[in-house]
């Protein structure tokens, strides 16, 4: 039997309007709105269309959404400045520094200067050392995201072999702190992995991201697994597909996200989640 679909997108919907709720109840109580900082330096077009969905996501919910669209030149001490100023600035909840970011700036410094209760994509080295050590607070938002797609289907996840594809600090590294936190025994592949095809066939749950159309073959894929693509790649023909064979896939598994339509809606419902948690855990008290 075919596998069911989990759908992000659906998911990602009903998470968005629950946050609108929650946004109406503080205005009527005469709370202040959460503020979310989106920050995108050059034009690389994928990069813009995150990012016009996060600020589009702002406005739904209703949240204030302050853009920065830096030009490709920006120096890194000019962004960091930026980011000092709205670490300072009383009506920002949260700062997002879209990525990848040009070649010239250091990811790590951008990211360390953010103040680690703004933090909402949950990159800061304080945010993942929380994770790691059992006590989350902001969490990567694609991991995050994930965690409430697998929620969703009602399986257990403790115990289960878990199999992630790409070891990335976005999505592989924290992936894997998320599932060992929820009692997942994880192995973590990257490029010098052997017997892929091997791990990935004894995995109960497979979470693949890594960048290349159809990486995993649908006949790799245990009877009865879970399949989580991250991957969004475009075709010649202007289609997008993920990281797994989906259609040979779907016919294995018990549970498979699309592409389009999966996991991406939920990294952006997850940031959402995080910028109202930061304005209330961190910063509703002033
Ligand atoms: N600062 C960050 N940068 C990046 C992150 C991140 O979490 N924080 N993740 C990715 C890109 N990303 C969010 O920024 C992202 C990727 C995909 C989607 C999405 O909704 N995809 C759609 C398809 C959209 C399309 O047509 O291209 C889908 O899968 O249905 C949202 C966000 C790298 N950078």
């Amino acid at each position: 039997m075919a596998a069911q679909l989990i759908d992000g997108k659906a998911i990602a919907k009903t998470l968005r309007s629950e946050l609108k709720q929650k946004v109406s109840m503080r205005l009527a109580a005469g709370k202040r709105i959460p503020g979310l900082a989106v920050i995108l330096v050059g034009e690389d077009p994928a990069s813009q269309v995150y990012v016009g969905s996060k600020r589009r996501a702002c406005e739904e919910i209703g949240f204030e959404s302050r853009s920065y669209d830096l030009e490709p030149t920006t120096t890194e001490s000019q962004l960091l400045e930026l980011i000092d100023q709205l670490n300072h600035d009383a009506a920002i909840d949260g700062i997002l520094v879209q990525l990848p970011l040009p070649e010239h700036i250091d990811e790590s410094k951008v990211i360390e200067r953010i103040r680690p209760d703004k933090d909402v994509d949950g990159f800061h080295p304080y945010n993942i050392g929380r994770l790691a050590q059992r006590i989350p607070v902001l969490r990567p938002c694609t991991p995050m995201g994930i965690m409430t797609l697998i929620e969703s289907t009602g399986v257990k996840t403790h115990g289960l072999d878990a199999v992630i594809v790409g070891a990335s600090n976005i999505v592989g590294r924290p992936m894997s702190l998320e599932l060992l936190l929820a009692g997942c025994t994880t192995v973590t592949c990257h490029r010098f992995t052997k017997d892929l095809k091997e791990k990935i066939g004894q995995a109960d749950l497979v979470v693949v991201a890594v960048g290349k159309a159809h990486f995993i073959p649908g006949d790799w894929i245990k009877p009865g697994a879970i399949v989580i693509d991250v991957g969004i790649n475009r075709l010649e023909d202007g289609s997008l597909v993920g990281d797994v064979d989906f259609d040979n896939a779907r016919e294995r598994a018990s549970w498979i996200t699309p592409v389009p339509g999966g996991v991406g809606p939920m990294t952006i419902a997850s940031l959402m989640q995080n910028t109202l948690f930061a304005c209330e855990q961190y910063h509703d008290a002033g």
